[in-house]
């Protein structure tokens, strides 16, 4: 410490030298205090972005020592993984009893509007023909309802008239029309070395996609293996949307690039099928307008490259209900390019027109395997004559 004796003797310069040097000294103190706070300030839990680190030069010192503790896996935090929950799908039985309500609201007119005429005290011409009409206007088509409107004529005239009859009658007929003859299975049953091959078809929109996922689901309750090949690679979309469906119950999809091969992923499918030893391999196709001939022909295309490898055991021809005749003439169209095995009618929940299951089973003489009664998960139900009949009666 200079003490006032001192600075007297101290020269001007010597002075000015020691005021320099305390100053210094203050400025690099208080530098110092200032950074260290800032250091404190920048730990973590401070959400300033991250700054990019500047490419090290030769001659930097690496900012960490080399013998800093590496942190482990078991120290760093990681983001929680969503946990992947598995939905369990319900089982088939009993699905069409659960949509019986719905089936009920959506073709009350036809079933009611029938009961409610025959059950009148005189059937006389005007009511056979409100009856005609009736079943016309659902759909059921013009053969199929002159062949019932002929039988309940007769069985009415020799069985009598009334409320509890008719209902009788015309149940036994109705369900005749629909032929609880043919055989509804689905043919998805694993043979010794491969897996049962389901291809499904039909014009766009009508459902292909959802009916395949929902397919599955039925077939996972069953405790099946399924693959799901995804060879509509004409909408976009399609492929991400069999994935998601596969994904919440656990089960592979196989797709290719946007507007590929829809053979050659149809072939792949089946492949995978076999090397994971699958019991079923379902295959969505792309959407096709029967008017297109070279589109209808790749369905076949897309049938002989599965049949190198597999044999098909179902051709799922998937028909939207509420299009009427036109669903008719896109049935026909299928039929003549692809053996169809299998019918699935899709929105009855939202026509009135239920008579198109009887008439589209006549027109190719194949029988309607499953129906589709919404946009829920477990909404597509295995078709059964007589629980359809009861719940247009209901
Ligand atoms: N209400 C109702 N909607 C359904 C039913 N089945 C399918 N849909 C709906 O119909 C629409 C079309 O279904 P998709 O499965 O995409 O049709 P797609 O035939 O695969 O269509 P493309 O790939 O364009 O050929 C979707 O909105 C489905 O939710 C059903 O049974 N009832």
């Amino acid at each position: 410490m200079l003490t006032p004796l001192l600075v007297p003797l101290l020269t001007d310069q010597a002075l000015i030298t020691i005021v320099v040097v305390i100053a210094v000294i203050l400025v690099v103190g208080t530098t110092g205090l200032v950074v260290a706070r800032r250091r404190r300030a920048e730990l973590p839990g401070a959400t300033k972005p991250p700054i990019e680190a500047a490419e090290p030069q030769v001659g930097d010192d690496a900012e960490e020592p080399r013998d800093t503790p590496t942190r482990t896996l078991e120290d760093a935090e990681l983001p929680e993984a969503p946990a992947a929950t598995l939905e369990t799908p319900e089982s088939a039985q009993g699905r069409l009893v659960r949509l019986r309500a719905r089936l009920a609201r959506s073709q009350g007119s036809l079933g009611k509007g029938l009961l409610a005429l025959l059950s009148r005290d005189k059937l006389d011409e005007e009511t056979w023909e409100d009856i005609e009409t009736t079943l016309i206007t659902a759909d059921v088509g013009v053969g199929p309802t002159q062949e019932l409107v002929e039988k309940l004529r007769t069985r009415m005239r020799v069985e009598g008239v009334g409320a509890a009859q008719a209902r009788e009658i015309l149940r036994e007929e109705l369900v005749a029309l629909v032929d609880p003859s043919m055989d509804r299975t689905l043919n998805v049953t694993r043979k010794e070395t491969q897996p049962a091959v389901v291809l499904v078809v039909g014009v766009n929109g009508t459902g292909k996609t959802t009916t395949v996922g929902k397919l599955a689901r039925v077939l996972v309750a069953e405790d099946k293996h399924v693959v799901l090949g995804a060879a509509d690679t004409f909408r976009a979309a399609a492929a991400d949307q069999l994935q998601t469906w596969g994904e919440r119950v656990g089960v592979r999809t196989v797709r290719g690039p946007e507007g590929g091969d829809p053979a050659s992923i149809a072939f792949d499918s089946v492949k995978e099928g076999i090397a994971e030893e699958a019991d079923v391999v379902l295959v969505d196709t792309a959407g096709r307008l029967h008017t297109k001939t070279g589109l209808m022909d790749e369905l076949g295309k897309v049938k002989r490259v599965i049949e190198k490898s597999a044999e098909v055991d179902e051709v799922l021809l998937v028909i939207d209900a509420t299009t009427g005749q036109n669903g008719l003439t896109q049935a026909r169209v299928f039929a003549e390019v692809i053996d169809v095995t299998g019918l699935v009618l899709t929105k009855l929940d939202g026509t009135a027109k239920g008579g198109i299951v009887i008439a589209v089973q006549r027109e190719l003489g194949v029988p309607v395997k499953l129906v589709g009664l919404g946009e829920g998960a477990d909404d597509l139900a295995p078709f059964d004559p007589e629980q359809f009949v009861d719940a247009l009666l209901d």
